[in-house]
């Protein structure tokens, strides 16, 4: 069986397992860096988030994914609490400049990207990677989507707004057009040493030395112009996801390689305003009947666990196995959160 839990201390080699496997398939994920001091860092960081010792500006909770047959790390998620209160977190708006004279009868609209702090304080989707073999059976929306159970059940731990951003284009040497046409020119390392640097925590810094001003889109070369607001190829699943849990895109690009940040407000998105909190009624076997998919976690917060499970649709409370029960960790009466999967992903 598949369940989500908080990352403790003892899955280092399992993060370094996933890190270095992220890194074969060519993406490579700017969080998840092939750094033993940097992951550990990371895990620290998220056992005192849950045990609330942190400030809230370096709440960051990361989740894995275990297999119970084998004690498996099968995958990663995680989600910062608050962006941009520490050190500034920038994004480049694409705007509009017009440029018009009524008297000599010219009128031109430019698109034009303005650096902005505008995401300060919102929640932000991260680290999100499934080791190939487990892309199957919907692990993949299991360990995206029980970070809304866990946003739904504790929301005085995030922002209004929750944010994500995608991996914008780049080719199969991890060359970005955007990058050459922009950031090269300010900082003289290729876009991949840039994004290390970005997975190690130093993406203000390298921020700093971005331009400030607006920078007018036409004066980019077309093939930076083509890519900005794109999502990487191996990256469309993750944004899929999100996308039918209501997240947008609304103009706002990532500064190095301009792959476009969705975002939605938390009470808006479908598995946190669909979901129940019910009592859980375990039973063996589940009675006859239609089933649906939902996601379920359980009440806690350092102990918190989600699954999948299949039920009849709830009538005040939701049925369970002794079996998924005990992968929650909760007992007959305990409550749970529960939510369909989207009709696509169920079927
Ligand atoms: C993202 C996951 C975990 C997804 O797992 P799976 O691949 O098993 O998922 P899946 O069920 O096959 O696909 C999920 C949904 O994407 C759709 N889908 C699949 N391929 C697609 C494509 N090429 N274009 C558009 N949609 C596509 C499927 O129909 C499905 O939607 P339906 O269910 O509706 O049919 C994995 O692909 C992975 O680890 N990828 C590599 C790492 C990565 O790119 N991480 C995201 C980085 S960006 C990040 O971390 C921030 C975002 C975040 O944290 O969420």
């Amino acid at each position: 069986m598949m369940f989500i839990r908080p990352v403790a201390h003892k899955d280092l080699p399992g993060l370094m397992d996933l890190a270095r496997s992220a890194a074969s398939g060519g993406v490579g994920l700017t969080s998840l860096p092939i750094n033993e001091d940097r992951l550990q860092k990371r895990i620290a960081r998220s056992v005192l988030s849950f045990s609330g010792e942190l400030d809230r500006a370096d709440h960051g909770y990361v989740f894995v994914l275990e297999d119970s047959e084998n004690g498996k790390v099968a995958g990663i998620c995680a989600i910062e609490a608050a962006v941009g209160l520490k050190e500034p977190w920038y994004n480049y708006r694409v705007g509009t400049i017009v440029h018009a004279s009524e008297e000599l009868g010219v009128y031109s609209r430019h698109e034009t990207l303005f650096l902005s702090n505008d995401h300060t304080g919102f929640s932000e989707l991260c680290t999100l990677y499934l080791h190939p073999d487990y892309r199957i059976k919907r692990n993949g929306g299991l360990l995206s989507k029980s970070r809304f159970l866990f946003l739904a059940q504790f929301p005085q731990l995030f922002g209004k707004m929750v944010v994500a951003e995608m991996r914008g284009v780049s080719d199969e040497n991890g060359c970005s057009p955007f990058w050459e046409a922009l950031g090269r020119h300010f900082f003289s390392i290729d876009f991949a040493k840039a994004d290390y640097l970005t997975g190690i925590g130093q993406k203000a810094f390298v921020a700093e030395l971005m331009p400030k001003h607006p920078v007018y889109v036409d004066f980019l070369p077309p093939e930076a112009q083509a890519v900005i607001g794109l999502t990487h190829e191996a990256t469309r699943p993750a944004l899929a996801m999100l996308e039918s849990e209501g997240f947008r895109y609304e103009g706002y690009v990532d500064i190095f390689d301009a792959g476009p940040t969705v975002q939605a407000y938390s009470g808006d998105i479908r598995a946190v305003k669909e979901s129940q909190r019910l009592p859980a009624r375990v039973v063996d076997p589940l009675p006859d009947g239609d089933k649906t998919c939902y996601l379920v976690c359980n009440d806690a917060l350092e102990g918190f666990r989600a699954v999948l499970a299949e039920s009849a649709a709830p009538q005040g409370e939701f049925s369970l196995t002794p079996e998924l029960a005990r992968a929650l960790d909760v007992k007959d009466g305990d409550h749970v959160r529960c939510v369909a999967l989207t009709p696509k992903e169920a079927a």
